[in-house]
């Protein structure tokens, strides 16, 4: 079981009251499909994902950059539990989606870096190593369900 501090709980909480869901989810997401392009190849109902620009202007990465957001956020509210909430979650990227878990990784360390551009000096180290614990859990519960 994951222990939280109280400040490790209010170090995650207080990013997602900073954030607007919206710009992390785009920025994360594209930027995941910009620097490893392997990962394009899981959306390919997507339409254009050929370069940089086209993966920025695209609706549908914006759209699903929010949906990962909003898994993510479900994670923070239920902090205790993150393991049996994205049983499911886990279950769809293995067995329908088939989408490779070191990608998770790869997502998570995007999605690192955007929050860090956007909090400025406000991401302190402290803040940061509970933010990487909340998706290392997180990347640990969505490989649960590959066997
Ligand atoms: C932090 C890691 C991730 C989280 C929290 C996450 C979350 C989600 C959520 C909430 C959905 C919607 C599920 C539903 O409709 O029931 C989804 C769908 C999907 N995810 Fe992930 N995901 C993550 C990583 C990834 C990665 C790394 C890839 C591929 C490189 C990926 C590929 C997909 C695809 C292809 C879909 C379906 C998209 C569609 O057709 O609408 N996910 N994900």
């Amino acid at each position: 079981m994951v222990v939280w501090t109280d400040a490790e709980r209010a170090a995650i909480t207080g990013i997602f009251e900073k954030l607007d869901s919206d710009v992390v989810g785009l920025n994360a997401l594209g930027r995941c499909l910009i620097v490893y392009p392997w990962t394009r190849r899981y959306f390919a109902t997507f339409g254009n994902l050929y370069n940089a620009a086209a993966i920025m202007g695209n609706p549908k990465v914006a759209a699903h950059g929010k949906v990962v957001l909003t898994g993510l956020e479900t994670a923070m509210k239920n902090m205790d539990s993150i393991k049996k909430n994205f049983s499911a979650l886990s279950e769809l990227h293995s067995e329908k989606l088939n989408v490779d878990p070191d990608n998770f990784r790869l997502l998570a360390d995007c999605i690192t870096i955007v929050v860090a551009g956007l909090m400025g000096s406000a991401f302190t180290a402290e803040i940061q190593a509970a933010w990487q614990k909340f998706l290392a859990v997180v990347v640990s519960a969505l490989c649960r369900q590959y066997h």
